[in-house]
């Protein structure tokens, strides 16, 4: 905490003009603050456990009592999951910027954002990850520094889960209680059924079709999973899932079969949500069908779980079962489409603000 900063903060917005002779403080500015899951550094054995061991030691993500989940944690899964999962993120690394493509499109969502926002020269985009780096707290301060006294806080989730938007807002928070004087707050709500993303998601699948050669006969919409224990004791995220895909079979006028909700990713020996994704693409081959889509409604960002799970390995599962044609239609990312829904969420949240 830099107290004669707060200080200089707090007159200059209190009592107006400082004397000429004052260092200038920079106040009255509008920060948006676009925050993602997060990435490793690197893809060796150091940094994956270093990304991991922060990731899994969320008690928002792992909600098994710590007496029994460290010693996992700190035993099995930090000993054998860093190089499994870094040998993953291998194969879909940007080796140009050295980085993750998650972080790519963040920090290219947020150059884009600032861009579409020139109408309103006070506000501020800069972008963060829960995990990893950047991290929260530092570009927190550092929008503070640059002379944001009001943060519109945005987690990059379509659907809200406590395991990804909650920890977010936790973090944020976390970093707002180390400071005397906070700037202030609007943390952005989820946004499954906003028309504007509804919208988007079904002109991102016209688009793609219309590059195929072939007609898909069923789509999959696959969600990253939470464990069932979880939306037992009240986490809304699958009833939020299933609402943005039914918006969408309205919105494209398809029948029930053609468009269906699954989830992906699972982690551990709990039931996750289903019917898991993998799965049903081995079913789908197996009854014969020959041409399939999948696409990850639930990631604002390509990113491991689409690229290398879904593009990858659910491609590869439905080949060697039967199936002829499989194509992955990407997330909205950076696209006009993408960014026409960030916009169009922050624009307004900003209301009021600018
Ligand atoms: C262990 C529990 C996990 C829960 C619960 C979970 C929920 C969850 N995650 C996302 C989005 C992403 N997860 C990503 C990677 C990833 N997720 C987990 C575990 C859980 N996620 C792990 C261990 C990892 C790391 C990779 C691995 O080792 O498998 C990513 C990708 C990040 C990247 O850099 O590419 C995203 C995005 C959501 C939306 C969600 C719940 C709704
Ligand atoms: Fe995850
Ligand atoms: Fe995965």
């Amino acid at each position: 905490m830099n107290i004669s900063t707060d200080i200089d903060r707090a007159r200059a917005r209190s009592v107006g003009p400082l004397p000429e002779t004052h260092p200038p403080v920079k106040i009255g500015k509008v920060g948006v603050l676009l925050v993602n899951l997060g990435t490793p550094d690197g893809t060796d054995y150091w940094p994956m456990r270093r990304y991991l061991r922060e990731f899994l030691s969320d008690r928002r993500v792992i909600e098994w009592p710590r007496a029994i989940w460290y010693p996992i944690l700190h035993g099995i899964v930090l000993s054998k999951r860093p190089q499994k999962s870094g040998a993953a993120y291998a194969e879909i690394w940007n080796y140009e910027r050295n980085e993750s493509p998650l972080r790519t499109f963040t920090r290219a969502q947020a150059e884009k954002l600032q861009d579409g926002l020139n109408d309103h020269p006070n506000v501020l985009v800069d972008w963060a990850m829960r995990y990893g780096n950047p991290s929260i707290e530092d570009v927190t301060q550092s929008m503070i520094k640059r002379g944001c006294d009001r943060i519109v806080m945005f987690p990059l989730y379509p659907q809200y889960s406590a395991t990804t938007t909650a920890t977010v807002n936790d973090k944020f928070f976390e970093a707002l209680q180390k400071m005397r004087f906070q700037p202030a707050i609007r943390t952005v709500p989820s946004y499954q059924d906003e028309p504007v993303y509804i919208e988007a998601l079904a002109q991102s699948i016209e688009r793609h079709f219309a590059t195929l050669d072939f007609e898909p006969e069923v789509v999959l919409a696959s969600y990253h999973g939470i464990p069932q224990s979880y939306f037992r004791r009240g986490d809304p995220y699958h009833c939020h899932c299933q609402k943005t895909t039914r918006l969408l079979r309205e919105r494209l006028g398809w029948e029930k079969d053609k468009l269906i909700t699954t989830f992906q990713s699972r982690f551990g020996p709990e039931e996750w949500l289903q019917p898991y994704t993998d799965k049903t693409v081995e079913k789908l081959a197996k009854d014969g069908v020959k041409n399939i889509a999948v696409f990850n409604p639930g990631f604002v960002s390509d990113c491991l779980e689409t690229l290398e799970e879904i593009a990858g390995e659910a491609g590869e599962i439905f080949h060697e079962n039967g199936g002829e044609n499989f194509t992955h239609i990407p997330c909205l990312n950076d696209s006009d489409l993408g960014m026409a829904v960030i916009e169009g969420v922050v624009r307004r949240e900003l209301a009021g603000w600018v």
